[in-house]
């Protein structure tokens, strides 16, 4: 993989004039297995094959900005206006993100003004900026209770000068993003007119996506929440399917492009007999199709748990009508419904017919709040955020990448998309679990 040490430097908008409020506190501070100082970097790679394989100096090897405070920041607290915006799907853990933006905010930088944007980018546009509201430490006192947004979200384009000219009509200085690969595309959009026009404006970007599919973070926040919601599902077909003769339980996961969600849930509590994702093409007939391998396993045990990701699959379904959401995200067939189908067919056919539960839990697996490790999750990516953009930091993103939080410039964010390796541990794991197949492939 070429990545240049170039490529991993974040952009700022200048020199830091002022003395941060975590000034005293940072003065004694030297990179330790637990802190990494500020002028300090992270390592992207974690192998000494790799390492050795960029056949550069220590000083030259792809490295990222620590996140968290600075000693000196770039704007003047009493005269900064931010604005948060939530877009895309919902995710858990929205509403910590924002408490702990406003919370830091107001409690550490003490800042003039905190503008949410509801709905979206939407918001930003012109027909809908006059809906903006102020937010201040009553206003997310107990946010995090709930699943969703307080600020709302959507999907859709929006026009780049419009938003910018809301940004500049409320006087914003630092402009928070949270979103998934789409949203981060809109911010650098944002970015580029901001910069067309020479203004001082930072946007920083919190990765937000249930499907686990940004590259650069470990893992991205409300995705250990929403696979537990998933595992009470496989647990009940399991039950169900277990109770029934020649029982088939069938539960179908979000995860457009990257079946993360479908792997971990099933290795969750190990009820699956068979995960199929996006990322491992699979046919359905023929000896050694998921038909046949499934109607061996309900003959050798009486049923049998199938995980489906919603983007597995595709290229045996039939797309009709429109192809694309407002946002230009393919929509998909469903493909658990056709398994449903077929599988049904195909067990009726060899005399074994099945009683069949299928789940589709969907939205249930994303609107609830976050779980106790999110929260955290979501507080500390909120606080690193927020140094971020007081530090003059732009067209940024924070994340977590093993286990350090660091920045990533924006463009890299969006380079590509984090997928299940078929080759890579987490599916061997999977393969482990379940006991299907390496390949269902003829
Ligand atoms: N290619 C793009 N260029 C510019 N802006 C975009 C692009 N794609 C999406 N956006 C903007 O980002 C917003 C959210 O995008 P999208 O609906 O794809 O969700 P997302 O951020 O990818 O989150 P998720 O996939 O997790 O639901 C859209 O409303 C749109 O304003
Ligand atoms: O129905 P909506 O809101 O467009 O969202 C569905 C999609 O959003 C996600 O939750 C996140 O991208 C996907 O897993 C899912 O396909
Ligand atoms: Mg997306």
């Amino acid at each position: 993989m070429t990545l240049e040490l170039d490529d991993l430097r974040v952009r700022s908008l200048g020199d830091c004039r002022y003395d941060s409020p975590f000034a005293e506190v940072l003065a004694s501070k030297r990179t330790s297995p637990h802190y990494v100082h500020e002028d300090d970097r992270v390592l992207v790679d974690d192998t000494v094959s790799v390492l050795l394989s960029r056949g550069v100096p220590i000083e030259a090897l792809p490295s990222l900005e620590a996140a968290g405070p600075r000693r000196r920041i770039y704007f003047d607290p009493d005269a900064t206006s931010v604005g948060i915006v939530t877009c895309g799907g919902l995710c858990p853990g929205l509403n910590d993100v924002i408490r702990g933006i406003v919370q830091e905010l107001t409690e550490h930088y003490r800042v003039a003004h905190i503008y949410g944007f509801r709905n979206g980018f939407a918001g930003l546009t012109s027909q809908h900026r006059e809906r903006v509201v102020e937010l201040d430490l009553d206003a997310v006192r107990d946010i995090n209770n709930d699943g969703g947004t307080i600020l709302g979200s959507s999907r859709g384009d929006q026009d780049p000068e419009e938003m910018v000219d809301t940004l500049v009509e409320r006087g914003i200085d630092v402009l928070f993003v949270v979103g998934g690969d789409g949203s981060m595309r809109g911010a650098m959009r944002i970015t580029r007119e901001i910069d067309a026009r020479g203004l001082d404006i930072a946007v920083i970007g919190i990765p937000k996506t249930i499907d686990n599919d940004l590259p650069y973070t470990d893992q991205s926040f409300g995705f250990q929440t929403a696979f537990a919601q998933a595992t009470a599902f496989i647990a009940s077909v399991f039950i169900e399917s277990q109770a029934a003769e020649n029982g088939v339980g069938i539960v179908k996961l979000m995860g457009r492009h990257s079946g993360f969600i479908a792997c971990y849930a099933a290795l969750s509590n190990n009820d699956a007999d068979f995960v199929l994702i996006p990322e491992v093409p699979f046919v359905l007939d023929g000896p050694n199709g998921v038909l046949r391998r499934v109607e061996d396993h309900v003959r050798r045990h009486g049923q049998v748990v199938v995980v489906v990701a919603e983007g597995a699959g595709q290229d045996l379904l039939e797309q009709e009508g429109e192809t694309t959401d407002a946002s230009g995200n393919t929509k998909l067939g469903d493909i658990g419904l056709f398994l449903k189908e077929r599988l049904t067919e195909h067990l009726t056919s060899v005399d074994l017919p099945p009683t069949v539960r299928y789940l589709d839990p969907s939205y249930a697996i994303r609107s609830v709040p976050a779980n106790a490790y999110d929260s955290v999750y979501c507080v500390r990516l909120a606080h690193a955020a927020v140094h971020a953009g007081m530090a003059g930091r732009t067209e940024t993103v924070v994340v977590r990448w093993r286990r350090r939080f660091v920045h990533v410039p924006m463009p890299l964010i969006t380079s590509h998309r984090n997928q299940v390796d078929p080759d890579g541990d987490l599916w061997m794991s999977v393969l482990e679990a379940t006991g299907q197949p390496m390949s269902f492939e003829p």
